[in-house]
């Protein structure tokens, strides 16, 4: 299947990913191996339920290319599961992700590590994909415990909000860090990507295109197609607001309002993505907005995301159950992203007196924490 070329990448060509395996890395002697004798090594930070298929997804890479190290370490959240084992222990012993991503084999390459500072030591590609809000606690520990010539890449969908303003959490990881940091967003459902359905992604760099492509590399398969471009401000807020209008779409599907009131919330929520994103960041380019990152992932998380679900139950139950009690409830220990974001998209929109501007930004917040009925997602008006 050949994706269409969208305006954007006619005005600014997209990365040139390697699409096919080259017969010479099947090989056991690898001829590009005397080229390059420094091999790319990458850690995944994260092993949730996106953290686990981006591990699986880069560990088929890693086998196959000859620039990369074969061994990528996962740096796991230890916990003890019911049957009385270490979570990183089972995914060593049986290849699977018992808890985040059962039934799926993440790659024998994938070694699941529970120590973070041994983690990430040895590693040059840092992959970050944790839930948002445990990144700050994440950067304080490896401070000064990471390779120099390190690079990052942020899956992560969320920001923080500081005295100073907001903070996306790939800034964040920049400064605390002291490293570049690209991110990867898109139309990313991971429970589809394990299976290995067809979906597009986007790789969002600030100025080194050369980085971008080694990324793009370690991240392209057949049926996981990514692009970059360079616009990493609007690539991580796409990523980032989208999940607060899923929480307005699935308002509207608790509501049961039918498919045109939930086609109307994503217009109107595409539209204050698109309007925060440039009052933050002027630079921020419109044809993002037409990339895996913008309008496709807005349509998947509304269609099939987490966000969607539990904000759904949220209005069936009229309001009556917290976000925290459903999200414990219905996603075994997955985390939310958009209630929070929500909240953080408030705060800044009241510190600057723009709430008038974004009625469906400000009245998500407001029915998330109870000042409004969830029916209130199409009177705000
Ligand atoms: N799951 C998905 O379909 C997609 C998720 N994302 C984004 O990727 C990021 C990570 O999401 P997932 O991998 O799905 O995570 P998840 O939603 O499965 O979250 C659970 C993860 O959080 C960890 N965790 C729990 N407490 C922690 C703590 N105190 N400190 C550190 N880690 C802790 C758990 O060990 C587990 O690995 C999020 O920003 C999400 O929005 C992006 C695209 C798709
Ligand atoms: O970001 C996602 C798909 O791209 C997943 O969204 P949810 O966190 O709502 O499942």
């Amino acid at each position: 299947m050949a994706p269409s070329v969208e305006s954007q990448q006619q005005q600014q060509p997209p990365v040139e990913a390697e699409n096919t395996v080259n017969s010479t890395t099947t090989t056991t002697t690898r001829v590009e191996d005397e080229v390059t004798p420094i091999k790319s090594k990458v850690t995944v930070v994260g092993s949730g339920n996106w953290g686990s298929v981006a591990a699986k997804l880069i560990a088929s890479n890693a086998r196959r290319l000859s620039s990369f190290h074969d061994e990528v370490r996962m740096w796991v959240f230890e916990e003890t599961l019911p049957t009385g084992e270490k979570l990183s222990e089972v995914i060593n012993r049986t290849n699977e992700n018992v808890k985040y991503l059962p039934g799926i084999k993440l790659g024998e390459n994938v070694v699941a590590d529970p120590d973070l500072e041994n983690a990430v030591r040895d590693a040059n590609m840092l992959v970050f994909v944790t839930p948002h809000q445990f990144m700050e606690g994440i950067c304080r520990k490896i401070v000064g415990k990471i390779r120099e010539d390190a690079e990052a890449i942020s899956l992560i969908k969320g920001m923080e909000v500081k005295k100073e303003g907001p903070c996306m959490i790939s800034t964040l990881i920049s400064e605390q860090l002291g490293i570049n940091c690209c991110v990867l967003m898109g139309a990313n459902i991971a429970n589809e990507i394990a299976v290995e359905k067809f979906s597009e992604a986007t790789v969002g760099y600030r100025k080194h295109k050369e980085i971008a492509e080694k990324w793009v590399h370690i991240f392209n398969t057949s049926y996981f197609m990514v692009s970059a471009v360079q616009d990493v401000e609007g690539v991580e807020l796409c990523g980032t607001l989208k999940n607060v209008v899923a929480i307005a779409a699935g308002f509207v599907d608790g509501l049961e309002m039918g498919n045109n009131t939930k086609a109307a919330i994503m217009r109107i929520g595409l539209r204050e993505m698109k309007a925060f994103s440039k009052l933050l960041f002027p630079s921020v380019k419109d044809t993002t907005f037409f990339e895996s990152c913008g309008v496709a992932d807005l349509i998947t998380t509304c269609l099939g995301g987490r966000n969607r679900k539990c904000a759904e139950a949220f209005a069936r139950n009229g309001g009556k159950r917290s976000f925290d009690e459903l999200e414990a409830e219905m996603l075994q220990g997955q985390k939310l992203q958009g209630v929070s974001t929500a909240k953080e998209v408030y705060e800044v929109l009241r510190h600057r007196g723009w709430l008038e501007l974004f009625p469906l930004f400000s009245t998500v917040h407001e029915i998330c924490i109870g000042r409004l009925p969830p029916s209130a997602i199409v009177e705000y008006r």
